[in-house]
């Protein structure tokens, strides 16, 4: 269990946004003066889209950054639902190395998974940081309560991504996905979950109560790190 998890609450997702993203690009700069190079996942979904657009205006040496998706929907690119689509929109032009995960030819979601496990061996290990989003459901990613759960959070610590067919489906984004695996994420050396609106905050504060236990996968995941994770939150 995480022995530090801080809250940070904002006015609303503009001032959160600027906060989030002042974070993420301190990260970077202390990513690239240690090493020359930054990896980070980023969060899909619609709640980080105002932090993504304040980073991308942040002057940094973009060339040196790679940016993956923290899970992806199983879309052709450049389809609204396409979480990688949304990342290269603000970051591409920037210089950033921005990676899609899911292969465009792979409609069966456990070879796409294998595929972005493969893909993502290359990278350099371990990330800088995982920006997480939780659903009002519990997922976080795309490790979402429901038959598969089991296999994002126990598989084999060498693995970094898998396919998952979610059960039930949100209504949001009703296909299947692929998700790092609880250890590509829990291995992070930096963690944060940006969210907004009080369901969502209700069921982080759920998930963190019940700990190990908990059916929520966003419990399940601050319960297996280590590393002080600061959740971002506005109304
Ligand atoms: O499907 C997904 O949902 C979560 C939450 O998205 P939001 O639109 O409610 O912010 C997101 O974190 C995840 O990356 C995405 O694929």
């Amino acid at each position: 269990m995480s022995e530090e998890v801080e809250w940070w609450e904002y006015d609303d997702a503009a001032e959160m946004a600027a906060a989030v993203a002042g974070d993420i690009g301190f990260i970077i700069e202390s990513a690239l003066d240690a090493r020359g190079a930054a990896v980070i996942a980023l969060a899909g979904g619609k709640t980080p889209v105002p932090i993504y657009e304040t980073l991308a205006a942040a002057k940094l040496d973009w060339k040196r950054v790679t940016i993956i998706p923290s899970d992806e929907r199983i879309v052709p690119l450049g389809d609204p639902l396409s979480n990688v689509t949304v990342l290269a929109k603000h970051f591409l032009p920037k210089g950033a190395r921005v990676m899609p995960i899911v292969p465009n030819a792979l409609p069966d979601y456990k070879a796409a998974g294998g595929s972005a496990d493969a893909l993502m061996q290359d990278l350099h290990w371990p990330l800088d940081l995982c920006l997480l989003g939780v659903g009002a459901d519990g997922h976080t990613a795309s490790i979402f309560p429901g038959p598969d759960l089991d296999e994002a959070l126990a598989g084999p610590k060498e693995r970094r991504a898998l396919g998952v067919m979610p059960d039930p489906m949100p209504a949001d984004a009703p296909v299947p996905r692929v998700t790092l695996s609880l250890a590509a994420i829990t291995t992070a050396r930096a963690l944060m979950i940006a969210v907004t609106g009080k369901d969502k905050r209700k069921v982080i504060e759920a998930g963190i109560k019940q700990g190990k236990a908990s059916a929520l996968p966003i419990g399940r995941v601050l319960a297996s790190t280590e590393l002080p994770v600061d959740i971002h939150w506005a109304p």
